[in-house]
């Protein structure tokens, strides 16, 4: 069916409905009916995500509740119907709706139903699954996309992102549900006094909060610091803010300011560009008010926290913004150095192969086991379920440059409240040794050698945009260059073709991974990665450069942007 097609079956459906006028919007210009209606949701690296709107390609009550039949039907067929759902949603628009559709479909399909009633953070879903045993989760997020976005995270029975087998299968059951518009779906009182739907009280919460602090090396240690530090705290609108100021409070951290502006839901987002912490203008305003205060440390969590951004002072007072491999290297750092003495030997980290290979040398230097993986926490879930089941293996600490990270596996998703209290406690630990926090940054680099890193990422909306990212990944598969830039590319690595192709000899040698379209450079003097990104219309690429010597390793990273962004600029053309 063509997209003007497509549109006439749901105008046919719509019309005389409460929903014919938004239906309308989509009609008012040929760019949008297109992408409405052109192809249906896809699940990518973390579920179905999207703008708000009437169509097949957008977050409507009509693809959550046809996603949510996919899902009851693989439960049925596959899973434990009988183990029920957890739902959360966070502050976005729409998503406490979505999730209430979400229920009414499973508890239509004799599913049960355990769901929260105010927004929740995507940690504490992860949690409340492996709590409740449950046999699957749904988080109503779009995580940090922009404002028009709402997103649909499915979750296994291991508290991680529903695993690739079970997304392939959802997606082959969304593409046999004919009729869209008349998905069953029972009323939530009615589901209710059957006793389908159970919504989750504050007992949970609790449960969680202690098991945060419990994470906690040196207690102690905040309890005779943390007055000392004066800490700001902008939840960006989003669900944050609850746990991360109740954590941080039982643990004796009370000069906590929270944003004004940024404390309250608000799906609109008023504030930020984007909720996002990796970007910089997400923090304009905490730097306003740390400033005010004097503070000396800034934490931020995107509206499903389960992103943590951070930014400290350096040496001339300014704040320095963080990147994701800073935090997650500081973090894994602290967290291996103050366990090393109760090491058995079989302890294992993992990051994605994405992210800094500055964890390889810290995992090296504790004598930890290293596990790589693609990009997705599911990943991540999967190395702990994997140490689970084979009795190999101890997990210690997770983290994905994109501002992730767990040390506590009764979460099995990227954790921000578990990494605001232990950025709080290093800086505690360390101002306890007259240290500041970017002087144990620094510490690191002169230990470990300066990886200096960037992302550098393009947007491409639309049909046309996804077929120029997948087109510029193409175009560089077919033919390798042999340099980028002024950098000599030594091997490169097709997690496609899952080989390493070397350029010397010509010799390609297999790579022992699952297919995914990631393109490795492995440069003179640093690496360039690239691959179309799973969350969102963009085009991602990994820029890195290392050496001893500071200066060197900023100068390559600056020649290697530069060279990027024209390769990436001649690509997408
Ligand atoms: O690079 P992308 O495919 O957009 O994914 C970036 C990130 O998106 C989400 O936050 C996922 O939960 C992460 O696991 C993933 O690393």
């Amino acid at each position: 069916m063509t997209y003007q097609e497509t549109y006439q079956v749901w105008k046919d459906a719509l019309t005389g409905t409460e929903y014919e006028a938004e239906l309308a919007l989509t009609a008012k210009s040929t760019e949008t009916l297109q992408d409405s209606f052109y192809k249906e949701m896809e699940f990518g690296t973390a579920g179905m995500r999207g703008i708000i709107g009437m169509g097949t390609n957008r977050m409507n009550i009509f693809t959550v509740k046809r996603a949510t039949q996919a899902l009851a039907n693989n439960i049925l067929a596959h899973g434990d119907p009988t183990a029920g759902v957890a739902i959360a949603y966070d502050t976005r628009k729409n998503s406490d709706l979505f999730a209430r559709e979400t229920a009414g479909v499973l508890c239509a399909n004799g599913i049960s139903v355990f769901m929260y009633d105010t927004p929740h953070s995507v940690p504490q879903l992860s949690f409340t699954i492996l709590e409740l045993k449950t046999t699957a989760g749904v988080v109503i997020t779009a995580s940090h996309n922009p404002p028009e976005y709402n997103g649909y995270k499915v979750y296994g029975d291991d508290g991680g992102q529903c695993p690739v087998a079970d997304s392939d299968r959802i997606t082959q059951y969304i593409s046999q549900i004919d009729d869209i518009f008349h998905i069953e779906s029972m009323p939530l009182d009615e589901a209710e006094r059957k006793g389908l739907l159970t919504y989750i009280g504050k007992d949970l919460d609790e449960i969680y909060f202690k098991k945060v602090e419990a994470l906690c090396i040196h207690p102690e240690i905040i309890k005779q610091q943390a007055d000392k530090l004066n800490i700001i705290y902008t939840p960006l609108h989003g669900t944050g803010n609850i746990p991360v100021r109740r954590v941080l409070k039982d643990l004796g951290v009370d000069n906590l300011h929270v944003v004004p502006g940024q404390e309250h839901p608000d799906p609109a987002f008023p504030t930020v560009k984007a909720p996002n912490p990796e970007e910089r203008q997400c923090f304009d305003l905490a730097i306003e008010l740390a400033n005010q205060k004097d503070a000396n440390l800034i934490l931020a969590t995107d509206p499903d926290s389960d992103r943590l951004g951070v930014a400290i002072r350096n040496t001339e007072h300014e704040f320095v913004i963080l990147t994701g491999n800073q935090i997650g290297c500081l973090l894994m750092d602290y967290v291996l150095s103050q366990k090393q003495k109760t090491f058995s030997g079989d302890e294992f980290v993992v990051k994605s192969i994405v992210t800094s290979d500055m964890v390889d040398v810290i995992a090296k230097h504790y004598g930890v086991e290293l596990r790589s993986v693609f990009t997705g926490f599911k990943f991540i879930a999967e190395q702990i379920k994997l140490s689970e089941r084979t009795g190999k293996g101890k997990f210690i600490f997770g983290f994905e440059e994109s501002y992730g990270y767990l040390q506590g596996a009764f979460v099995r998703d990227k954790d921000a409240v578990q990494a605001a209290m232990m950025i709080a406690e290093a800086a505690c630990w360390y101002h306890s040794l007259g240290r500041t926090l970017y002087e144990a940054l620094i510490d690191i680099y002169e230990k470990y050698g300066w990886f200096e890193e960037l992302v550098v990422s393009k947007t491409l909306y639309g049909k046309e945009g996804i077929e120029k990212i997948q087109n510029a990944v193409r175009l560089l598969r077919d033919k390798y260059p042999e340099k980028i830039g002024d950098f000599h590319v030594i091997a490169v690595r097709d997690y496609l073709k899952q080989e390493r192709f070397d350029m010397s000899t010509g010799k390609a040698e297999p790579i022992d991974m699952e297919q995914s379209n990631v393109l490795y450079f492995e440069l003179d003097g640093g690496r360039f990665i690239i691959r179309p990104s799973g969350t969102e219309p963009k085009l991602k690429s990994y820029l890195s450069a290392f050496s001893m010597d500071r200066q060197q390793a900023e100068y390559q990273l600056d020649q290697l942007k530069v060279s990027a962004v024209n390769l990436i600029d001649k690509l997408t053309e």
